[in-house]
């Protein structure tokens, strides 16, 4: 039989769409103190923004090959296809990782990933070091998904079928019950009465004993967050979605969201591209939009960022020889997202 302190520890970020996962996982291999990590992504879309975000910003900790996406859906809803699989191979290597980092999509619910370390093939050699789950202060104190009453109650009165909350508060409240840890991120962009506003509204919605740190950036105290030690696997009580509590752990849809992604050959130039991406925002029920940017003449490619009505936009590396220098965007939102509309707006910027 193989010891508990033998079996690999796997430390799983969740969070809602642009919480700060992704730069939290940048500052953890950056910081890693000598760990060797493997790294499993979940994202939307053939794009795979966030693992070229990560390529080779650890090299000596995080090797190419111990970079793995998974972009076939939620990870929630792939466990035995793509998730078990994948962790199966890690374990089939001879040059095992010191320790394994799930980064889930952010609409992707914590608790069916959780209770596949319960597989016994997984369980005797893998465990839960910890759930984190980010959240952004600024999205909640902005009241971005929290449930919002008015509209809830409007929603309610035309449909006397509805009895949960909005799609957003849900999920929302799922991955902040499955932490063994909350990262209250983005503190930089919230004023000091705000954030202990939006922490004491997660103090009361979270499971006793779950940790709570603030952090800007996702510049946290790395060693700590990779020695939890919970073995949350064997810890599930009061961990369980709405959806779990609701069907009795059938299934689950995503269908209140939508994706998809588009590629533009040329562009005008970055502020058309990025006043075409402002109304876009501006106009559909858009939460989250991502990609790179081949700006006319430059060798650099531009990475934007939008988290609700939040855009950024920089520079981040010179375009490779071999690479296609082309404008690629994932869009994520609500359903039923209204692509057509929302290509043609972006398209404004196309040359
Ligand atoms: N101002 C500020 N921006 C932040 C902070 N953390 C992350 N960001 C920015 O927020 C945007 C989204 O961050 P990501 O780390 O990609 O978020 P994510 O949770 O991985 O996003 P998804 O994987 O798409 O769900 C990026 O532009 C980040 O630079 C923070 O603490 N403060």
């Amino acid at each position: 039989m193989i010891a508990q302190n033998t079996k690999i520890p796997v430390t799983v970020i969740t969070g809602f769409l642009g919480a700060g996962k992704t730069t939290l996982v940048r500052h953890l291999l950056a910081n890693a103190g000598g760990k060797r990590i493997a790294l499993i992504i979940n994202e939307f879309g053939d794009i795979g923004v966030d693992k070229s975000i990560l390529a080779g910003c650890g090299d000596e900790t995080c090797r190419e090959e111990d970079m793995i996406e998974l972009a076939n859906g939620c990870i929630c809803c792939t466990v035995a296809d793509d998730f078990i699989p994948t962790m199966k191979a890690l374990l089939a290597r001879t040059d095992r990782p010191d320790h394994i980092v799930v980064e889930t999509s952010g609409l992707a619910l914590p608790q069916p990933l959780i209770r596949a370390f319960n597989w016994p093939e997984i369980k005797a050699e893998m465990t839960v070091d910890g759930v984190v789950t980010m959240v952004d202060a600024a999205a909640l104190s902005e009241g971005r998904f929290a449930s919002n009453e008015a509209a809830l109650a409007e929603q309610r009165a035309a449909d006397e079928m509805l009895d949960h909350e909005t799609p957003l508060g849900e999920l929302f409240e799922d991955q902040l019950i499955a932490a063994d840890l909350i990262i209250l991120n983005k503190t930089d962009l919230v004023s000091p009465e705000a954030l202990a506003g939006v922490e004491a509204r997660i103090r009361e919605e979270m499971r006793q004993g779950t940790g709570l740190v603030r952090a800007a950036n996702g510049q946290v105290d790395v060693k700590a967050l990779l020695g939890l030690g919970i073995g949350s696997e064997s810890d599930l009580e009061g961990r369980q979605s709405h959806h779990e509590a609701e069907h009795g752990g059938e299934t689950h849809e995503h269908d209140d969201f939508d994706s998809f992604s588009l590629h533009l050959p040329s562009i005008k130039g970055r502020d058309a591209l990025l006043e075409a991406i402002g109304t876009a925002i501006g106009t559909h029920d858009i939460l989250r939009l991502k990609g790179f940017a081949a700006l006319p003449g430059s060798p650099s490619r531009l990475a934007i960022q939008a988290v609700g009505p939040r855009v950024t936009a920089w520079f981040d590396r010179p375009w490779e020889a071999d690479e296609a220098r082309e404008t690629a965007l994932v869009v994520i939102g609500q359903s039923p997202l209204d692509r057509i509309a929302i290509t043609r707006c972006l398209e404004q910027a196309a040359a």
